[in-house]
């Protein structure tokens, strides 16, 4: 498929990054005034603001101030912004603050825009894809049946321990479940990428240099793909083929995207996923609230407009 010929980066080379900070402007909160300069005692925080325009910048629980970075987090408090002590952790952020391995420190600027991608990568994609899950598994309680009989075959009844997370692997059906919702409600609905050379795809010639959107939503709603039942949720088409769900196309699937640029958190998400939904499951039921009004949106992510109510009842 001329798919595969595409890149993500720029003709000349240097990389083309689709998250960059400044291109999420739009979506982020201004900063209240009366933190600007409060020291960075605040604890974790969710509003970013651009680090170009503004001395103080609270990234989660980084604070920057006068270009140095800082853990601002439950961790450690303090009220002397400017001496403050790095206080790192092995998760993700503190590796980004003392790697340095290759002497490849990041810069202050990189930390941000590496923090904004995670952030917003890393939480709304996973968030999305268990709500379009939990409507999906109201309007088929069947399903639900399923998932919790599996849960109780592979994990047992007891509690799930967190350090022993073996077991997730072995969750088929739930992994059909989730491969299935993002098929039908793609959390990331479309990939970009630039051609880098003049191109032909059937009777369209791409010339070099066109950035190209590559339409997951179509693709996973295409009857000549997938079949007359494109549009109905049928997990166990992932039955007998766990990476395409029965696709006609083998790149007609790609929910976490493809080649050198797929998405770095595709092993996470699956086990966060299915984490949330054992621990969810084991304990409620859930079916769609009649307040529901469908509306799902393409906002650089699919989202559900107005929401999602839901009636939640112990099982
Ligand atoms: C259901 C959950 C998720 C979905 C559907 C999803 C989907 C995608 C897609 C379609 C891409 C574009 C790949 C391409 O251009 O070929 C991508 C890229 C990316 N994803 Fe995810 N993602 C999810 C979760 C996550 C999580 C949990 C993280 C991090 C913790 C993450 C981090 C990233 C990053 C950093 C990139 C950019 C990779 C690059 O350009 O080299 N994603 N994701």
């Amino acid at each position: 498929m001329e798919i595969l010929k595409l890149r993500n980066e720029t003709p000349d080379g240097s990389s083309s990054s689709k998250f960059n900070g400044h291109r999420l402007k739009p979506f982020l909160e201004p900063f209240p005034t009366s933190d600007v300069g409060g020291g960075p005692s605040r604890g974790p925080c969710l509003p970013l603001i651009d680090h170009r325009s503004r001395k103080w910048v609270t990234v989660m629980d980084l604070t920057i101030h006068d270009g140095k970075a800082t853990r601002s987090g439950n961790a450690k408090k303090t009220k002397q912004p400017h001496n403050v002590v790095l206080v790192t952790g092995k998760d993700l952020l503190g590796i980004m603050l003392h790697d340095n391995s290759k002497n490849k420190k990041l810069s202050v600027e990189e930390l941000v825009d590496e923090c904004k991608t995670l952030f917003f990568s890393g939480h709304e994609t996973t968030a999305l894809a268990l709500t379009w899950t939990l409507f999906l598994l109201a309007l088929h309680p069947e399903w639900q049946n399923h998932l919790r009989e599996e849960i109780k075959q592979v994990i047992g009844e007891g509690e799930l321990l967190l350090n022993d997370l073996t077991n997730i692997r072995k969750l088929k059906k739930m992994g059909w479940v989730m491969n299935e919702v993002l098929r039908l409600y793609s959390a990331a609905p479309n990939v970009q990428r630039q051609a880098r050379e003049d191109i032909q795809v059937g009777e369209l010639i791409i010339p070099s240099g066109t950035n190209i959107w590559v339409d997951l939503v179509g693709m996973n709603h295409d009857s000549d793909l997938w079949g007359n039942d494109v549009n109905e949720f049928k997990p166990e088409r992932f039955k007998d083929d766990t990476l395409h769900g029965g696709c006609k196309h083998k790149m007609g699937y790609l929910p976490f995207g493809f080649g050198g640029r797929m998405c770095i958190g595709r092993n996470l998400t699956i086990m966060e996923y299915k984490i949330v939904l054992i621990l969810l499951l084991t304990r409620f039921t859930f079916t769609l609230s009649p307040s529901y009004i469908h509306s799902p949106a393409i906002m650089l992510s699919l989202r559900p407009t107005n929401g999602l109510p839901l009636i939640v009842q112990h099982v």
